[in-house]
């Protein structure tokens, strides 16, 4: 079984004391950090830096040969991505305020308080970790192309939002901060969040939980499993699904229901990075990167105190919202026809036709179930279609109130004591609005306005160059 390091950036120690070395290596190790490099040697370090991923230097003060102070110096200078933390053996505080001017992230006394040296050591990783992201993020968006696409590929979609929204996922990837999906019902969280997993190139599995309704005691057996003689029935010790999800994505469904108790075991289980099987007091740690997901707003429900403020701060570390169908209304041509391949393949039947007027009609059809009620419609129709094109009545109903055709004169108002507007205005507004609809695509605006795409190009440019004049 293959060891899996944690942080994914080595930690260097450096002290020209190997006892000091030796202890603070195990309690390291003690509490999972285990990609570790020791040096008892200062004058090595810059190789060490040179051959190594090091991201996080915990740095004696007082060493011979090469100074704590001059190797924090040459750290601030040559590499002020690496955060350094200085120990002393020395609680002087001009020494401390020197070095944390100079760039030290932490500067502790080597007699304090356990606790204290892991808090400051896991506050350090949690910086270095998001400032990796940071830059990954920064290239990622400057580079403005995908370099796994095809983990996307499940998501149909050519809109700009989207593909920006890929582009965060992809630089985040690789994080182990938890990852906050929200949108309307039916917009794609679910397949988000896999694409989020398969970008994230984990070996272990996506396991996905759905939380709403469950009450706490379900919660904490489903998600931290128990041990055995732990309630009655518990006959024998079962793992739960955070176990289940090491070395991979714990995906957390409707995390806006979850309940008060709950809310609280999840925020010890991201910030203390460890939790208890029910019935047992050995605490484990948690292997898996944490996705959660939800409809609701969870800012509201933070106001209304429905949710933790300390929660919803941890969850949004990294967050993104993905928009309802309506706006990206490009994507529903796209859909109509993939939904279509996959329920004629599904039901063994051969690609049907689309009638060409069906998708303009549609983009003016709000959604309000997304991308989930498009698909259904478009099942619905496949299974109704008895010859080589979609029978679209199953969309009839719900086209009746956006439908051209029922477009009636009445519904029109002009104010009596206003002037009527020009054929030349009129048609601008009307153009104007159409390409509005369409998210500018000309194809489907141009047959929503009953005309051809290039006479609906030839009418823009008509109105660019009048309005240049
Ligand atoms: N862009 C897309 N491309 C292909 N299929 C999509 C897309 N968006 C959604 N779907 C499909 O629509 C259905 C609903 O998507 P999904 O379950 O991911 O939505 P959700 O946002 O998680 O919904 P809920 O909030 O109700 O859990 C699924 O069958 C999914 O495969």
């Amino acid at each position: 079984m293959s060891t899996r390091f944690y942080p994914q950036f080595k930690i260097l120690l450096v002290d020209d004391e190997t006892s000091f070395l030796r202890s603070m290596s195990l309690t390291l190790e003690r509490q999972g950090y285990n990609n570790l490099i020791t040096s008892s040697a200062p004058e090595d370090v810059q190789g060490i830096i040179n051959s190594e991923k090091v991201g996080l230097v915990l740095l004696d003060l007082t060493m011979p040969v090469i100074s704590g102070q001059e190797l924090l110096t040459w750290f601030t200078e040559e590499h002020p991505d690496i955060t350094v933390i200085i120990f002393s053996g020395l609680n002087q505080v001009d020494a401390a305020v020197e070095c944390v001017k100079k760039g030290a992230f932490d500067y502790i006394v080597k007699t304090a308080d356990q606790e204290q040296i892991l808090e400051s050591i896991k506050r350090a990783i949690h910086t270095q970790e998001l400032n990796l992201e940071n830059h990954a993020l920064r290239a990622q968006l400057l580079s403005n192309t995908l370099k796994q696409s095809d983990c996307f590929d499940a998501i149909i979609t050519a809109n700009a939002q989207m593909h920006s929204v890929f582009r965060y996922l992809e630089s985040i990837g690789q994080s182990n901060q938890p990852l906050l999906i929200t949108g309307e019902s039916g917009v794609g969280k679910e397949l988000i969040a896999r694409a989020t997993h398969a970008a994230s190139k984990r070996h272990g599995e996506l396991v996905t939980v759905n939380v709403a309704g469950l009450d706490d005691n379900i919660f904490s057996d489903t998600l931290f499993g128990h041990s055995k003689g732990a309630f009655t029935g518990a006959d024998k010790q079962r793992s739960g699904l955070v176990e289940r999800a090491s070395g991979g994505t714990l995906f957390l469904d409707e995390i806006g229901d979850l309940s008060p108790t709950s809310q609280v075991k999840l925020l010890r289980l991201l910030q203390e990075g460890e939790y208890y099987p029910i019935g047992s007091d050995r605490p484990k740690r948690i292997e898996a990167r944490v996705i959660v997901a939800t409809h609701q707003n969870l800012a509201e429900r933070q106001q209304e105190g429905k949710f933790r403020k300390d929660l919803f701060y941890r969850l949004r570390t990294h967050r993104v919202d993905i928009p309802p169908l309506r706006e990206r209304s490009e994507d529903i041509p796209l859909l109509l026809r993939h939904f279509m391949r996959i329920a004629c393949e599904e039901m063994g039947k051969e690609t049907l036709k689309i009638p060409k007027n069906l998708a303009p009609r549609l983009i003016q059809y709000p959604f309000p179930g997304n991308a989930r009620e498009l698909r259904a419609l478009v099942y619905d129709s496949v299974s109704q279609s008895q010859g080589e094109v979609l029978d679209t009545r199953p969309f009839d109903p719900l086209l009746e109130q956006t439908d051209i055709r029922n477009f009636s004169e009445e519904k029109v108002t002009f104010s009596e004591n206003q002037p009527l507007p020009t054929l030349n205005q009129l048609s601008e507004i009307l153009v104007n609005e159409a390409m509005l609809r369409a998210n500018q695509n000309q194809s489907l605006a141009s047959q929503m306005l009953g005309i051809s795409q290039p006479a609906l190009s030839k009418r823009l440019k008509n109105m660019k160059d009048a309005n240049i004049e």
